[in-house]
């Protein structure tokens, strides 16, 4: 669940680039890039790290220009060397360089389109650098020194055609400007606003509207599934659909876990679906839990705090902060390795035992993907003093894989696949355990904006939206990316050599 940024502004954007990404870092940690045009030169700076580590001082002197995209990254495609570090660049036509958070699932069979039909070699394992790919050979079909908008959106039209999974991208296009699109089932979220300056108009796309507040634009809307906007290099924007058949369907994960409390997506606010998420699971324990007594209602930061806050006031009961989080370790679920990510909840969250000592506890989760957070808090609230532990998650049973952008490839990693509520509940250890039904999941999304008639909801229901993913193709998935393949994988190209067009290696 990658973040990204774009802006064409009236004066350098480095730093509201830097800024923007700062605030998405939440949707990537594992890299970060940007990339500026100046003089009809691009000056590119990514690598492994979060913002704050890729960026000094020297390399934001040189991102210069008034229109530039940003990045931040969270594999769920290829690998993480910084190779695959976004944004990916290419030369011809006039040079293009694309951010992408998503994730193609057609990537292979276009890899190999784009060499047989196309002469078109791209060197990575990353779809990402696919996409660009196809966008570029789309956009060099018109034989125009200078392409009008409407070649830019011919040339979606064609990349929507093609292209199949979740994508959410922003491209910029020397001596054109920048285009933004959205996956014809808006899957992945992309939201634009706008500035008026004295010297114009300026515009901004980004992965979350907290981007655009922070940098000061003023929210307009979010892209259509299936729409793309161009914004010339000197702020003319124009727009357009670009699928014959679109259907808004964003990922429910998004309100769930990924997305910032204080971001609005598809006119739904993350933070009042979070509250809905604890009213309705608050009343699910109030009618299956009358007999359970319960001393006090505990989050598990960050993320589930605000749905806790809720069920403690349905439940009537006190809400404790009984675990501390360390603010200087990151998310623990998109961390690269189940090893990383097991070691890590440990140092992050560390209980407070006055909250637990004696007492019936109910810990509160947004989600329980691999069981990772869930199996350790039990056992801390354990240590720490507690009578009974009982658990509920916001999210119900995640049992099947992510295809479109959050890097759940494996089935047998989830702790809920093939497996019941009695059976999931001994394996965390817990003294009782709830989930959300996904009715109520979705109910809470929903009231924030009824005009939304369906959301992916597919690592809850196994229902695929682009109609692509069978079994087969989730076995592939399965063997290419499971933690165990990837780490193989990871070890055996920290031997090798790298090739890309990154302007400054390790050390600048
Ligand atoms: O069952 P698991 O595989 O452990 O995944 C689920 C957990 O991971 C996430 O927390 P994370 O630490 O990533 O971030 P947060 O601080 O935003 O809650 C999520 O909020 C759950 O706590
Ligand atoms: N999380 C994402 O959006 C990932 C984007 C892309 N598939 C990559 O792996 O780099
Ligand atoms: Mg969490």
């Amino acid at each position: 669940m990658c973040g990204i940024v774009g802006i064409v502004g009236t004066s350098p954007v480095n730093q509201a680039l830097y800024d923007g990404l700062t605030v998405l870092q939440h949707r990537g940690q594992d890299a970060a890039g940007i990339i500026t045009i100046d003089n009809n030169t691009f000056s590119l700076r990514k690598a492994n790290g979060l913002v704050k580590d890729v960026f000094h001082t020297r390399h934001m002197k040189r991102l210069q220009g008034n229109i530039g995209i940003g990045h931040v990254r969270y594999p769920t495609a290829g690998s993480s060397s910084s190779a695959e570090a976004q944004p990916f660049y290419v030369n011809s036509p006039f040079g293009i360089s694309l951010a992408h958070n998503g994730n193609l699932t057609n990537a292979a069979e276009l890899k190999e389109r784009l060499f047989t039909k196309a002469r078109r070699h791209v060197n990575t394992t990353s779809d990402s650098e696919v996409l660009l790919n196809i966008l570029a050979y789309e956009l060099g079909r018109s034989d125009k020194m200078k392409l009008e908008a409407e070649d830019m959106f011919a040339a979606i039209e064609a990349v929507n055609e093609q292209c199949s999974g979740g994508y959410a991208s922003i491209a910029m296009i020397i001596d054109h400007g920048m285009l933004a699109f959205r996956d014809p089932h808006g899957i992945r979220p992309i939201v634009f606003g706008k500035k008026d300056t004295e010297k114009g108009t300026e515009y901004m796309f980004a992965s979350e509207s907290v981007a655009l507040a922070t940098d000061g634009f003023e929210f307009v809307r979010d892209v259509a599934p299936g729409e793309a906007i161009y914004v010339t290099e000197d702020g003319q924007f124009f727009s357009k659909m670009c699928a014959d058949k679109t259907t808004l369907a964003p990922c429910i994960f998004e309100f769930v876990y990924f997305a910032r409390p204080d971001s609005t997506m598809d006119n739904m606010s993350v933070y009042a679906s979070r509250v809905n998420m604890g009213t309705k699971l608050g009343e699910k324990i109030q009618r299956e839990w009358a007999d359970k007594e319960i001393d006090v209602v505990i989050p598990i930061p960050e993320t589930s705090c605000d749905i806790a806050l809720e069920i403690a006031s349905v439940l009537g009961l006190p809400y404790r902060q009984g675990f501390v989080k360390n603010r200087y370790i990151g998310r623990t679920f998109i961390m690269p390795g189940q090893e990383q990510r097991k070691k890590s909840v440990r140092r992050k969250l560390n209980a407070i035992d006055r909250e637990f000592v004696g007492k019936n506890v109910l810990l509160v989760d947004d989600s329980i993907v691999r069981g990772t957070t869930s199996a350790q808090i039990v056992e801390m609230a354990r240590e720490a003093g507690a009578k009974n532990v009982y658990f509920a998650s916001a999210a119900p049973e995640v049992r099947f894989p992510n295809v479109y952008g959050i890097d759940m490839p494996s089935a047998s990693e989830l702790i809920a696949h093939g497996r019941e509520l009695e059976d999931i509940n001994r394996s965390i250890g817990s003294d009782g355990l709830v989930y959300q039904s996904i009715g109520d999941l979705i109910a809470a999304v929903r009231i924030e904006n009824p005009e939304i008639s369906h959301f992916e909801t597919s690592v809850f229901d196994g229902q695929y939206i682009t109609g692509d993913v069978d079994q087969d193709y989730l076995n592939r998935i399965d063997a290419l990316r499971n933690d165990s393949a990837k780490s193989t994988r990871e070890q055996a190209m920290s031997a090798s050599l790298e090739l890309h067009n990154q302007e400054t290696g390790e050390g600048e």
